[in-house]
């Protein structure tokens, strides 16, 4: 047998026992929680690597790199020499994205050519696995030859091999490949079953006009070549890559040495498709991430039966969504280690605040104070900052949500690259403290990822301006000098107040003034001091991070209320779907995304910078000019 079909028969179903043993442990700390997604990528992991007592996780990025023949179309919206110059700027200039997310998640980073169509010899640190140069023209006949579609996919398993002996049991697999999406498009028809039309989207940001072009040329690929569904490596061979090809092998591999792989954008997903024709049960072993922009990534996933939890609309695939969904995953193991051990939190772990016994007197610090004095996004320094965003190495706006944060974030600090080790501080109001277990995990999140818990005990029975001060008084002081707040409860009252506060589609069912009347009464101490501490915050200039979702319909009414405190409050919402999680755990994925766009903004250069060259077609075309802003 050769090294494929010894490496699917060797990918075991992944291992219950291993997770049950989490399971438990979660579901005794927890007791009545199903679990969230961070839960469940816990789970998924612990099942993949058969480990039940968690050790930190060691991540590999692998950038695989190869061209496409059916570049020669005109499918994208950059010249084909911008893969070549991308893998020299991942290792000469390390100023693309797949550095900056590396240096995130702390991720080792390796490159690969696996058929760069260019001499490739001067860039140092490049793995020569080069399989040819570039694929043929697949809307003429097939891309590679079944030989070279198995010598791709074996390559990975090589690789993932040799990284699994090195103790990495997180893989990340990036792509860079000009016209890949064409592929991925191809296979994703194939494998899902789509039209041309469902299957294509636009890829590095291509006009209308190129994508017609690339619909028809991917409805042609699939005529002319007619792969066969039920033969991964056909598909592979006829509407491939070589980079794909590798990144399906490293699954492979990956899987069979109890390693986790996590998806990334549609290209890798299209990759995952041919690792499960290949091997159906490799999926136990792959996590999702994000769903992005490409049209087909949703369907690609549902296939592959993953649920994604990250909404940014990325369309870039360096490994970027997944080195996000990484540190979640990092977080979750951080939680489930101290559960493990046990121990109460050391003191100076959560700082406590307890409210003051009387109620103040009168406060010269009212909500209509803090509307009058609420400070001006910087205008200027958001121009600059989405300046610098526009001419970064990558298509155009292809870091969706986390361009916006980091524009936004510009703005709120009066910069124009704000520090990456911002500030930042979790705070938690309840009448109640937290439970022994979530006290254990909450602190060791919070612990993992920098930003210090505040727990504001509230006292039962005090009027809700003494909630409102209170509020504001405990966010003002954490504020001073932290540019990220995370705000929630302690206890969960959301569909309390989601009852009382939304009509049945999830709108705000009252008039901003009248909210608070209509707040149960029992809770409009805790709203109030919710009210006081986002006006606060947002008075300091604190980008404001909702931890649960009845912190986030608090501050849907009170941004009415105070218009000029809108800027200041992320609604991760729609960005992110955990579920429903414990206390603080969405805040701390929030700014998790948060730190994301941060790397974004300082660690990633311009193409200027590192010798890329700029969009040829779509709206990057007129943006990314050379000399323009930026650059
Ligand atoms: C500067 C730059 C950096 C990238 N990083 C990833 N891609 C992404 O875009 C390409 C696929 O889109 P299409 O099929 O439209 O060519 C791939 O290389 C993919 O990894 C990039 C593309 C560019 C231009
Ligand atoms: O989702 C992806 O992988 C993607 C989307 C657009 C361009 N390149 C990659």
């Amino acid at each position: 047998m050769s090294l494929l079909e010894t490496t699917i028969a060797s990918i075991q179903p992944a291992n219950e026992p291993a997770a049950a043993e989490a399971a438990t442990l979660l579901d005794t700390a927890f007791p009545g929680l199903p679990a969230d997604a961070l839960g469940a990528l816990l789970l998924r992991y612990l099942r993949a690597t058969g480990k039940s007592a968690p050790e930190a996780l060691r991540r590999c990025t692998i950038l695989c790199c190869a061209d496409h023949g059916v570049a020669a179309e005109g499918v994208s919206a950059y010249p084909p020499e911008t893969t070549v110059q991308m893998t020299a700027n991942y290792l000469l200039s390390q100023g693309a994205a797949a550095n900056a997310f590396a240096a995130y998640a702390a991720s080792d980073l390796l490159v690969v050519d696996l058929g760069i169509a260019a001499d490739t010899g001067g860039i140092p640190g490049l793995v020569d696995y080069k399989i040819a140069r570039g694929t043929k023209n697949m809307a003429q006949g097939p891309a590679m030859t079944r030989d070279e579609a198995r010598r791709a996919v074996e390559t990975g398993i090589k690789i993932a091999a040799a990284i699994a002996a090195q103790g990495y049991t997180c893989f990340l697999p990036g792509e860079m490949g000009i016209a890949n999406t064409t592929a991925s498009a191809c296979i994703a028809a194939t494998l899902c079953d789509l039209t041309p039309e469902q299957a294509t989207g636009r890829g590095t940001n291509i006009s209308d006009e190129r994508l017609r072009k690339k619909v028809s040329i991917v409805a042609r690929a699939l005529a002319v070549n007619a792969p066969d569904a039920r033969d991964g490596l056909d598909v592979l061979a006829k509407v491939g890559g070589f980079e794909l090809g590798a990144i399906a092998g490293i699954m492979l591999g990956a899987a069979a040495h109890h390693a986790v792989t996590i998806l990334d954008g549609f290209n890798s997903s299209a990759a995952a498709l041919i690792a499960q024709a290949l091997a159906p049960s490799v999926t136990d072993y792959l996590l999702p991430s994000h769903q992005g922009g490409e049209r087909a990534h949703g369907a690609a996933l549902r296939k592959l039966g993953l649920t994604p939890h990250l909404f940014l609309d990325l369309r870039l695939g360096e490994a970027c969504g997944s080195s996000i969904t990484s540190r979640f995953l990092g977080l979750a193991l951080t939680m489930l280690a101290a559960l493990h051990e046990g121990h109460a939190p050391a003191e100076d772990d959560i700082s406590l605040e307890v409210m003051p016994a009387q109620a103040p007197k009168v406060t010269d610090k009212t909500f209509n104070f803090y509307l009058r004095t609420m400070p001006e996004l910087d205008k200027s320094a958001m121009a600059v900052c989405q300046g610098r965003l526009d001419h970064l190495a990558k298509p155009l706006y292809s870091l969706g949500h986390l361009e916006s944060i980091a524009a936004e974030l510009a703005g709120i600090s009066c910069e124009e690259r704000p520090d990456k080790d911002i500030g930042q501080a979790l705070l938690l109001f309840g009448t109640q403290g937290l439970p022994d277990a979530e006290s254990i995990a909450l602190a060791a999140a919070s612990h993992d990822i920098c930003m210090p818990l505040t727990l504001g005990r509230l006292r039962e029975g005090l009027p809700p301006t003494a909630g409102f001060d209170f509020g504001r008084v405990t966010a003002e002081d954490i504020t001073f000098d932290t540019l990220l707040l995370g705000l929630g409860l302690t206890g969960d009252i959301e569909d309390e107040l989601t009852a009382a506060l939304c009509t049945e589609d999830g709108g705000l069912r009252y008039a901003p003034e009248e909210f608070l009347a209509h707040v149960p009464e029992h809770l409009r101490l805790t709203v109030s001091a919710l009210v006081g501490a986002i006006v606060a915050a947002a008075h300091n200039s604190s980008l404001i991070l909702p931890a649960d979702a009845a912190t986030d319909l608090v501050a849907r009414y009170t941004e009415l209320l105070a218009k000029d405190a809108r800027p200041y409050i992320l609604h991760t919402g729609d960005l992110l779907a955990l579920g429903r999680t414990r206390p603080g755990v969405t805040a701390c994925a929030s700014a998790l995304i948060v730190r994301a766009a941060l790397s974004v903004l300082c660690d990633m250069k311009t193409f200027a910078e590192t010798k890329v060259a700029p969009a040829n077609d779509g709206p990057g075309k007129e943006r990314q000019k050379a000399g323009t802003a930026g650059a």
